[in-house]
């Protein structure tokens, strides 16, 4: 057989014999350090890279296989390691492995029994990471049914595999093509002899027939060769990337060349009001502590007198730094709104008038001053920095808005997407610009992220009608994909709309029962549920508020706007009282977005 005829004589030993051909199964084909390094890797990717699916969650790396082909996407280096590693193996018949999955599955959760199909090469390779499962074999269903009984899950499971954290799990031939792969949704496993690498498995883990394995969390690498790929990115027929015109004078197409690089603008977050104002500050007593076995006694009577009710981020005692370069302890006494009657202009305030010596213990106390406190839970990292000047508190740290704040939310290729999208938004608002007759020069692209794709693009036509925003047209061009849509824009020729975005067949199972879902949980899906709008100036109310009406996912401007209402005069996305929220992101191809209104800034900074 090909495989075997072409895989290294190192995998040739693991096979297992009493498997249909062929498995190779590899205990401990990592390190430990080396499944820590991985499992720290994958809890590190971005939130959103991570897909919820019912029973596990799941990270696509290297692209989206589709029928037509893959989208190829950058490997990560920790995983192309491994890609390399047992591509050099051959297990792929001498191909690169260049998409790896990552599943987790918590204790309880599992994966229905399916086939792998022909998007990939007909070899699955698996790293488990973290805990142990089994892998339970069925066969398909069969048309021809011979003892005339149902064909439950039941009677069509053959056997298992025992796959041991840090093992690879090599399936080919049969094992791939015919039969059907999936985990029990289990919390524990117990060992019986349909467990056909229990030989190999029990060496490595001193596991045998009848034990039973608690199950972990599991995080597995599934690593694969997909044949089909599509180097260039086509979006509604068109190259995302056009190149601008050659007989333009050099200084202006180095500045191009310069700003379309995606080096040159970074998207940042557009926080609320209360993530991104400053420090809000109040006074308040602290002492220092003189003897630290009174600590704990100090602590509780101050907080039986002054609970500091509604600061619970802030801490009692700090360790202050002072000028000798020493650390003693202070603890916070009380807020100057607690004790009305103290003078803060006498010489020396008397600690009797703030601690009444009969419930508070002097012992241990020194002189009383006066500091000023953080007044809210800081609720982002920079707000931590600055209140933890003046008092430390505590921080919950979303991970994902430290990162944001950083701009480094989103890695080169999506970069690259980002920007192929914002493109497309400004060649409209060109577009707008060279009607004249009263456009805007705004342009608008509606994007599904999840199939990299662009639904309509826009741009202003309010000459026509003054409702006419690119984001409005933006839309009803995307509620005409689906059906809908109240409008025509037939006479703006740089106005399209993809058809019937939804009913794409070309996703992978997982993606389009998630879809389904989606619409079943939710009922009637909402126009623009999950997708990504940009557009070149920041919106203004009423587009702001058709963007909540239409459940938009996110959006992304390039320049702000005098009357922006995400961001400048409003942060709509934020309103606690309306009944859907998103994250806004502003900046990507700032320059180009500004370079539409001339030299004329629409915002003064
Ligand atoms: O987690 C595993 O080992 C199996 C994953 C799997 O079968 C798949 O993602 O297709
Ligand atoms: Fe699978």
């Amino acid at each position: 057989m090909e495989h075997q005829d072409n895989i290294s004589e190192k995998f040739k030993t693991f096979v297992v014999q009493d498997a249909p051909p062929t498995v190779y199964y590899i205990p401990d084909f990592i390190s430990e350090d080396e499944e820590a390094y991985l499992l720290e890797q994958v809890y590190k990717s971005p939130k959103p890279k991570w897909t919820q699916l019912s029973g596990r969650r799941l990270q696509n790396w290297g692209g989206l296989p589709r029928p037509k082909g893959m989208l190829a996407e950058k490997m990560p280096d920790w995983l192309q390691k491994y890609c390399d590693q047992i591509s050099s193996l051959k297990a792929f018949s001498g191909k690169a492995a260049n998409h790896v999955l990552v599943n987790e599955y918590k204790p309880g959760e599992g994966i229905m029994p399916h086939v792998d199909g022909p998007m990939y090469h007909p070899t699955v390779t698996t790293i488990s990471l973290g805990s142990h499962t089994l892998l339970d074999f069925y066969k398909p269903l069969s048309s021809t049914q011979e003892s005339g009984e149902p064909q439950t899950e039941e009677s069509r499971y053959q056997f298992s595999l025992l796959v041991r954290p840090r093992s690879l799990l090599v399936l080919q031939d049969h094992m791939y093509q015919s039969l059907l792969h999936g985990i029990q949704p289990r919390f524990q496993d117990t060992l019986t002899d349909a467990v056909r690498n229990l030989p190999s498995a029990a060496e490595a883990g001193g596991a045998v027939a009848g034990d039973n394995l608690p199950r972990g969390t599991r995080v597995s690498l599934t690593i694969r060769h997909v044949p089909k790929v599509i180097k260039t990115t086509f979006l509604l027929g068109k190259k995302i990337r056009q190149k601008t015109d050659v007989m333009e004078p050099q200084s202006k197409r180095r500045k191009e060349a310069e700003s379309d690089n995606a080096d040159f603008w970074v998207a940042l977050p557009v926080l609320s009001d209360q993530q991104s104002q400053d420090t809000e500050l109040i006074p308040a007593f602290a002492a220092p502590i003189t003897d630290k076995k009174e600590t704990s006694r100090l602590i509780k009577e101050l907080r039986s007198l002054y609970p500091l009710t509604g600061l619970t981020h802030i801490k009692r005692v700090r360790s202050h730094k002072s000028a000798d370069g020493l650390y003693s302890p202070q603890v916070l006494l009380c807020l100057v709104s607690d004790a009305p009657d103290v003078d803060l202009h006498s010489e020396s305030l008397a600690i009797e008038s703030l601690l009444p010596p009969d419930i508070v213990g002097l012992e241990g106390l020194g002189l009383p001053f006066l500091v000023k406190i953080p007044a809210f839970p800081p609720l982002t990292r920079p707000q931590f920095q600055l209140a933890s000047k003046h008092w430390p508190t505590t921080f919950h740290e979303d991970k994902q808005v430290t990162v944001a704040l950083r701009g480094e939310l989103f890695g080169g290729p999506q970069k690259a997407r980002m920007q192929g999208y914002m493109e497309a938004a400004l060649a409209a608002a060109r577009a707008a610009a060279g009607l004249g007759s009263g456009q805007e020069p705004v342009g608008a692209a509606m994007v599904d992220p999840k199939e990299e794709r662009i639904l309509a693009v826009g741009h202003d036509c309010r000459g026509g009608n003054p409702l006419h925003h690119a984001v409005m047209v933006c839309i009803d061009l995307v509620a005409r994909g689906q059906g809908g849509g109240a409008y025509s824009f037939e006479k703006y020729p740089a106005c399209t709309a993809a058809m019937s975005p939804t009913s794409s067949h070309s996703k992978p199972a997982a993606e389009s029962s998630k879809t389904i879902a989606r619409v079943v949980e939710e009922g009637q899906p909402y126009i623009c549920t999950g997708y990504d709008l940009y557009v070149t100036r920041e919106p203004c109310v009423m587009c702001a508020m058709a963007l909540v009406h239409s459940r938009i996912g996110r959006v992304f401007y390039g320049t702000a706007s005098a009357d922006g209402a995400l961001g400048t005069k409003y942060k709509i996305h934020t309103q606690k009282d309306l009944n859907h929220r998103f994250d806004v992101f502003k900046g990507v191809l700032s320059q180009q977005c500004k370079d539409l209104y001339g030299l004329k800034d629409p915002i003064k900074h």
